[in-house]
C-alpha cells in the first residue's frame, strides 16, 4: 500500500544513493517509483515541464506546498541561481523528516529551507522572514487548498507582477475550483501542459502555469 512508501524509499535511498549528488537522488527515486512501487513525486515527465519553467522563469525567491520526500525540492533548488531564496512547506512530520534526510544525503541543506506545518499557518510568516515577494511558486499538496492558499498569497502580498504559480495534478487527481478560479480571474495568465500521471504513461494529468499581472 502507498501508507510506508516514504520509509521504503529512503530504506532504498540509504543503500544505492551516491551522496551529495542531487542528480543522482532524482534518478534514485524515479527508478524505484518505475521499477518497485510509484509514489506521489512529480516524477521525471512532469519534471522536465517544471525544470523548464524554473529555468524560464529565472526565480530568485521560491516556495513549493507540499514537500512530501523532497523530490521536487531537489529538481526545483537544482535549477535555481546562486544566493535565491527556496523554501518548502510540508505539513505531515513523517513525510518531511523523510525529506529533511534525502535533501541532506543530495547536499542540497544550504539551498532548502523546509518549514513544517500547515500552509495556511506558515504562508502569513513569510512576509516576517523576510520575503517580500515569491517569484515562483510550486503547488503540490492537498488539492482542496490550492484555491484557498493561492488567494491567501494575494491577500499576503506575497505574488508580484510577474509571479508565476506552477500547480501539479490538475486533472488528476484533479482539483477544479483552482482552474476554475484561476483560468476566470483576470489577475492571472494561465497556460496549461498536457502530461501524464507520475510513472503511469497511461493516465492523463496536466500542470498548469498561471502568471500573476496584478
Ligand atoms: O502528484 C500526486 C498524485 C497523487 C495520486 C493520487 C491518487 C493516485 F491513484 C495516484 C496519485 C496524489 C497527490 C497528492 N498530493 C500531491 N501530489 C499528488
Ligand atoms: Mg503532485
Amino acid at each position: 500500500t502507498a501508507e510506508g512508501f516514504h520509509l521504503r524509499l529512503l530504506e532504498h535511498v540509504r543503500k544505492t544513493v551516491k551522496p551529495g549528488d542531487a542528480s543522482n537522488m532524482i534518478a534514485t527515486i524515479d527508478n524505484y517509483c518505475y521499477t518497485v512501487e510509484s509514489g506521489m513525486n512529480v516524477g521525471d515527465v512532469k519534471g522536465k515541464i517544471l525544470d523548464d519553467i524554473v529555468l524560464e522563469t529565472n526565480p530568485t525567491t521560491v516556495l513549493e506546498l507540499g514537500t512530501f520526500c523532497g523530490y521536487s525540492a531537489l529538481r526545483i533548488a537544482r535549477n535555481l541561481p546562486e544566493n535565491s531564496r527556496f523554501f518548502t512547506v510540508e505539513f505531515n512530520p513523517e513525510h518531511a523528516a523523510v525529506a529533511k534526510e534525502i535533501i541532506h544525503t543530495a547536499g542540497m541543506d544550504d539551498k532548502i529551507q523546509m518549514l513544517i506545518g500547515p500552509s495556511q499557518e506558515m504562508i502569513p510568516q513569510f512576509k516576517g522572514m523576510g520575503v517580500s515577494h515569491f517569484d515562483l511558486v510550486f503547488v503540490d499538496h492537498e488539492k482542496d487548498l490550492y484555491k484557498p492558499d493561492v488567494i491567501l498569497l494575494e491577500k499576503e502580498g506575497l505574488l508580484k507582477k510577474g509571479s508565476v504559480i506552477v500547480a501539479d495534478n490538475v486533472v488528476y487527481p484533479g482539483s477544479p475550483d483552482y482552474i476554475d478560479y484561476v483560468r476566470n480571474n483576470p489577475k492571472f495568465k494561465s497556460t496549461n501542459y498536457m502530461s501524464e500521471l507520475e510513472y503511469h504513461k497511461d493516465v492523463v494529468d496536466a500542470i498548469e502555469k498561471s502568471i500573476y499581472i496584478g
